[in-house]
Parts: C-alpha cells; sequence; structure tokens
C-alpha cells in the first residue's frame, strides 16, 4: 500500500524482558508516567493490539494483550480501544471481558462497550441497500470478500491475486454505491468500508478526553481510519503522544514508531514498568 504521510520521527526497538522509556522520552510519555490518574491510554485493535491475518474472522488478540492492558488500566486514568470492529468483536477477538475498567468504542466510535454493557444508535437505513448491491460487486474480483459488521460493510481485497489492483478497482464503484446510501467510505489495508458519516475515531477519542477529563494521551494505531486519532491527540492541547504500530504495508508519521502489536506490547509494558518505578 502507498505511504500516506512523512517520516517516522521516532523508533522505539521492542526488546525483551523489564524495559525503561525512560531514556530519550518524548514530553507526552513523560506527562503520562509522572501523573499516571490523569492519563487516558487509547489503542486501536487490528494491526496495533492484534497480528494483521489474512481472514478478518481469525484476527486476535497479542497473547500478552489481556495482562498488559490489565496492567496498564490499574495504574492510568483510563484504557479505551477505539475501533473499526463492532465493539462486542473487539472484545470477543481480545479476550477483553473480563479486563477491569476498560472501554471499548466500536464502529469508529459508533458503539460503546464498558463493564459487560453495550450501547449503540440504530441501523442506519442506507446500509440494507449496499448489502445487496455489494453482492455482484465483489463477485467480480475472485477472492474478494465482504465482511457485513451491521452497522457497517466492508469489502475486503487481502485475499485476491493482487490486493491492491483489485481495491483500485473497487474504489470507485464503492464509493458511489456509498454516496448513494448516504454513507462514508472508510479506506484501510486492502478493505474499503461503507459506514454511517459524521463519527471518527478523532470525534471518538476527543469526547473521551473530556469525559475523562484527561491531563494527558497516547494513541496507537497502525491504519488510515487512526489518523483522526492522532489529529485528536494533537489538537486535545494535552501533553500526548502519537505511536504508529508499523507495518510493511503503510508508513504514517508519529512520535514513536513500533514493530506492530509486538511492539505496542513492549511499550505499554514499558510505560507501565516506568510508572510502577
Ligand atoms: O480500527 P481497527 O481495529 O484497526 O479495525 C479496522 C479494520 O480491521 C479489520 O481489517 C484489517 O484486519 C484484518 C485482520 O487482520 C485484515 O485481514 C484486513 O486486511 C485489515 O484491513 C477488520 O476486518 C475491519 O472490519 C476493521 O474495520
Amino acid at each position: 500500500m502507498r505511504s500516506e504521510s512523512g517520516e517516522r520521527s521516532r523508533t522505539a526497538e521492542p526488546t525483551r524482558g523489564r524495559a525503561s522509556v525512560t531514556a530519550d522520552m518524548p514530553d507526552g510519555l513523560r506527562a503520562i508516567t509522572a501523573d499516571p490518574a490523569g492519563a487516558v491510554i487509547g489503542l486501536d485493535f487490528d494491526g496495533t493490539l492484534s497480528p494483521i491475518v489474512a481472514d478478518p474472522a481469525a484476527a486476535r488478540i497479542h497473547p500478552d494483550g489481556p495482562a498488559v492492558l490489565t496492567r496498564l488500566g490499574a495504574l492510568v486514568g483510563a484504557v479505551v480501544i477505539v475501533t473499526g470492529r463492532p465493539a462486542a468483536v473487539a472484545v470477543e477477538y481480545g479476550s477483553l471481558s473480563k479486563v477491569p475498567g476498560l472501554v471499548v468504542l466500536g464502529h469508529y466510535g459508533l458503539e460503546r462497550w464498558e463493564a459487560g454493557t453495550l450501547s449503540a444508535p440504530p441501523v442506519h437505513p442506507g446500509l440494507s441497500r449496499v448489502r445487496t448491491a455489494l453482492v455482484p460487486l465483489v463477485s467480480g474480483v475472485p477472492g474478494a470478500m465482504i465482511e457485513d459488521k451491521e452497522r457497517a460493510v466492508a469489502v475486503h481485497t487481502r485475499q485476491t491475486a493482487d490486493p491492491q489492483a483489485a481495491l483500485d478497482a473497487l474504489r470507485e464503484p464503492v464509493a458511489k454505491l456509498a454516496a448513494e446510501a448516504g454513507l462514508a467510505v472508510e479506506p484501510g489495508k486492502f478493505v474499503l468500508e461503507l459506514r454511517p458519516q459524521g463519527m471518527d475515531k478523532g470525534v471518538a477519542l476527543s469526547a473521551f478526553l473530556r469525559e475523562r477529563q484527561a491531563r494527558s494521551v497516547l494513541f496507537a494505531g497502525d491504519d488510515l481510519g487512526d489518523l483522526a486519532a492522532f489529529a485528536a491527540v494533537r489538537a486535545s492541547g494535552l501533553p500526548g503522544v502519537t505511536v504508529f504500530s508499523g507495518s510493511s504495508e503503510i508508513v504514517v508519521e508519529a512520535d514513536i514508531v513500533v514493530n506492530g502489536p509486538e511492539g505496542v506490547m513492549w511499550l505499554l509494558t514499558s510505560i507501565a514498568d516506568s510508572i510502577e518505578v
């Protein structure tokens, strides 16, 4: 996939064992470790907590994820997952139902899961129309598949012979269909998602920061849909840090770059270690 924006500004290399982020620590990270009770840690799911896999239904959180999130959740003001997945799916694929205090904002913030309770708005009426119209469109591209998420529909090309060419071929007809149904198109890693307008990860994260009266913020993501959350970190006026969960598929500018979900686990563990010092 193409590069979306500028250069990586910092690199944190995963290491094994107890690690510290105190050396060369960005100011936003320093604020988090100095005043953890005021910190909100925001995390994307796919590509950040969960390694990217060919079949969207086979994605599962990194094996260290539930324990790391449980540990961090006890140390900071709040841990929130902001994902394009339905919140209940992220909870299931993340084995997150027993992580105390965790909030999951699904469908880019349309849904909220907290303490086992899910709240969500009515399903957008345009979705039934695109659900039907997408079938002949996608069946014309061998290997392309539809992921029906109830409040959104995603078209995936990762399993086609040429994922980028398939994505490019579908981009225009999918955009036309979305416009006719009053939906937005959310592009991502070999995926085009048709979803309701008016909400994104930036809107969702900003509202959460206000709700929790955050004094600092970190957001980690890996894809185009996370850029709005990165922008929200920068616009919040809070000491903040953006973390790019890096891969070979896309490059995104961020304060810290780590090596995919493995690197995210290292960073979160390092933050917890630094708080507990
Ligand atoms: O906001 P996220 O938590 O990152 O969710 C974004 C989309 O992620 C999923 O698709 C991506 O991950 C799949 C599994 O690794 C991969 O096969 C696919 O190519 C990626 O685009 C998910 O399937 C979508 O519904 C999410 O919107």
